[in-house]
């Protein structure tokens, strides 16, 4: 039994409920039955990988959803093993090399090399060159993207690759001149109800338009998210009801009580507990901008109307400092200790 966001994701481009512009200029792009190399970045859980799953059926039809995961080894330049998952179809092959962490450009460079030596194994293809889908392309390290660009042109006869990522400020300019980008918004709360509204439709139940409203509000603009939302409140209630409580993800409950403890006591052994709370989060696969904006949000609600525009100041600052920046964790922690110490200021100055 798969999850209703695996299970409802629309499969061709005629399916997709929004940004049908977006949708038309794809079609004609695969219908020239050729493909530039192409960059597609938007918030998560916009649509991204779906669109681009899209894109590779209306060029190699149904093929490319028969899906099988490949344990590939590779040697880094010290004699080390590294094993990467790569998910294959005939025609195209997906790979996260977030997973492979500081040795991604070995992996890139003979991946890639390997994929465009080997000729199409389908003879019947209409099409002689392969995709490779770069997931989390934003955390390639400068020296992958600059291997990367270097096999882009080199292979262009028979590879093309679509990078996949959050934003493109981390993206070398070389190799965002090579690719066609493609912005995929985030939809809108409206557009996020309506893809509600079809897979309530789909599992055959009533969802009252305010629920789904409130879920799409509390979703924030994150689609996935939303849809997740909607199978939780399906387990905790049904029928729905209009004014039925939004479930909220684990995390976020999280988060919350980790904005509480902030408030309650500022002090360098709290700040070590929030640490390890930061690193809970990152373990879990919660990226650091939403952990950052998050906590922001909920410390904002909670403190004196002066301090708002100063904290509201400094998570902007962190979160740039998270896109420029490596380790996260470092960035994180230090946004708690500059909130704790202008909460701290402010009290002391407030009772003194
Ligand atoms: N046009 C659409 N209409 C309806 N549902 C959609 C549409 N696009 C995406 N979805 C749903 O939204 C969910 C998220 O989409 P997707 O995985 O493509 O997002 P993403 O942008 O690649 O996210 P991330 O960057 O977090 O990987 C999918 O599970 C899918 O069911």
């Amino acid at each position: 039994m798969s999850l209703w966001v695996d299970k409802y994701r629309p499969l061709s481009l005629d399916k997709l409920t929004y940004h049908t512009d977006l949708s038309r200029k794809l079609k004609k792009l695969a219908a020239s039955g050729d493909l530039p190399h192409l960059l597609v970045y938007g918030p998560s859980g916009a649509g991204k990988k779906t669109r681009i799953m899209a894109v590779l059926k209306e060029i190699y039809g149904p093929g490319v959803e028969k899906l099988k995961i490949d344990l590939r080894s590779f040697e880094t330049p010290s004699k080390r093993k590294i094993e990467l998952n790569v998910v294959t179809s005939n025609y195209h092959l997906e790979l996260n090399p977030s997973d492979v962490g500081i040795y991604d450009r070995v992996v890139i460079q003979d991946l890639i090399k390997e994929v465009a030596q080997t000729q199409q194994v389908d003879a019947n293809a209409q099409r002689k060159f392969k995709v490779v889908v770069i997931s989390e392309a934003d955390t390639l390290s400068k020296d992958a993207q600059h291997a990367l660009r270097r096999t882009m042109e080199k292979y262009m006869a028979n590879i093309r690759i679509v990078l996949c990522c959050n934003s493109t400020s981390k993206i070398i300019a070389p190799i965002r001149s090579r690719c066609l980008s493609l912005r995929v918004a985030a939809p809108t709360e409206a557009e996020i109800s309506e893809a509600l509204q079809l897979v309530a439709k789909r599992e055959g139940l009533r969802l009252p338009e305010g629920l789904a409203g409130r879920i799409a509000v509390a979703a924030d603009r994150n689609l996935r998210r939303a849809v997740l939302m909607l199978e939780t409140a399906r387990v905790q209630q049904y029928p729905f009801t209009d004014d039925q409580a939004v479930p909220l993800a684990d995390w976020q409950v999280f988060i919350r009580a980790l904005a509480q403890a902030m408030i309650q006591e500022q002090s360098p052994r709290r700040l070590l507990d929030v640490r390890g709370q930061f690193y809970e989060l990152l373990t879990h696969c919660i990226p650091a901008s939403v952990i950052l904006r998050t906590l922001a949000f909920e410390l904002i609600q909670h403190v004196d109307q002066d301090l708002k525009p100063e904290i509201s100041r400094q998570a902007a600052f962190y979160e740039h400092r998270l896109v420029v920046g490596q380790k996260a964790i470092f960035h994180l922690e230090a946004f708690a200790a500059k909130f704790m110490s202008l909460y701290k200021r402010f009290l002391m100055d407030m009772y003194a």
